[in-house]
């Protein structure tokens, strides 16, 4: 090279040098305090002020991440079971707790989410995912202890799916050289929402405020119904029956009020200007449940996000 490419190279190497690193650093996601960093006043501003109408969960799915992030030696992994009608926040809350451990926030390689559409669409293929499984979870705890895996509509899920993890679960310093004690478990379900709803709806019939429903009110049925919901992937499981779930937590189905509330939510996201008018429009056209109440949104707040794209 003559001496002006060189100078111009080098000049060049010194500018992009630390746009180089940084592009470096965000592809390259470590295992380490730089990555993982739990916000514990994120979380709790989250699950305060952005999910709305779950006075029972909020404070438990707190307590429970809070606590465990805290503990620098826990004695199992992280275990919670999130309960209740579609469309009311499971997979939101899932996130929520993801974007206050990862710097990538729900984006991070260490977030893990399963779906049964995408990862064990088939019956018959159920031996291959149980190992599948297990290997996953195995090599990816192995190369990041505060790994977070999501299995999402597990009432869906082939009943003995998760025979093959539960070791992982319980309380054991290691199996196989591998510790779990530092990941977190996330199981979603729908099974059990209706006599979730059924309880809100007594509340609601009786003339009591939603806020006055406790979690011992709703405690008995969200552990039943899964082991007890034949079709479902925790039918008689082990899961439940070696208590291997640290919070069983309910989400209550949304009312009126909560779904123009998430209306507001996705037009301030949008930056739009939140106007009551579009919001009523768009809450008045959801189908609303039992009839002739009306009183829980069917979708809960879930086609909200599409649904206002036709009234702007
Ligand atoms: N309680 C809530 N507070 C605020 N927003 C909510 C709430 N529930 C749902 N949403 C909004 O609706 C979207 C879809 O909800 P989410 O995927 O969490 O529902 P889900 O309970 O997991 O449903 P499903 O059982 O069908 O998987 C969320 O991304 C969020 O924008």
């Amino acid at each position: 090279f003559d001496p002006l490419t060189v100078a111009l190279l080098v000049g060049a190497g010194s500018t992009l040098a630390p746009l180089a690193w940084v592009t470096w650093g965000h592809f390259n996601e470590r295992c380490d305090s730089t990555w993982i960093h739990f916000n514990e006043p994120g979380l709790r501003s989250d699950l305060e002020n952005k999910l709305v109408g779950q006075h029972i969960a909020s404070p438990i799915i707190f307590k429970a991440v809070a606590g465990f992030m805290k503990n620098p030696h826990p004695r199992k992994p992280l275990v919670l079971f999130l309960q209740g009608s579609t469309g009311t926040g499971k997979n939101f809350v899932a996130q929520m707790i993801a974007n206050n451990i990862y710097k990538k926030g729900n984006v991070s390689q260490f977030f893990h989410v399963f779906t049964y559409q995408l990862d064990f669409p088939h019956q018959s293929q159920i031996e291959t995912y149980k190992s599948q499984l297990q290997q996953w979870i195995k090599g990816n705890v192995s190369r990041c202890a505060h790994s977070i895996f999501v299995f999402d509509e597990v009432d869906k899920l082939h009943p003995g799916l998760f025979d093959s993890i539960y070791p992982y679960l319980d309380h054991h310093n290691q199996l196989q050289g591998v510790s779990y004690k530092n990941a977190i478990f996330i199981f979603l379900s729908n099974a059990g929402a209706s006599d979730i709803t059924k309880i809100a709806l007594d509340f609601w019939q009786s003339g009591r405020t939603r806020e006055d429903i406790k979690l011992k009110d709703l405690e008995k049925v969200i552990s039943q119904s899964a082991f007890n919901d034949k079709m479902g992937g925790l039918w008689h499981s082990p899961l439940i029956d070696r208590n291997l779930v640290n919070f069983y937590v309910p989400f209550l189905p949304l009312e009126y009020k909560h779904v123009l509330q998430c209306v507001f939510a996705e037009m301030k996201a949008r930056n739009l200007s939140t106007n009551g008018d579009i919001a009523k429009q768009l809450a008045d056209d959801l189908v609303f449940y039992p009839n002739p109440m009306r009183v829980f949104s069917a979708q809960g707040c879930k086609t909200i996000h599409a649904r206002l794209d036709f009234y702007i």
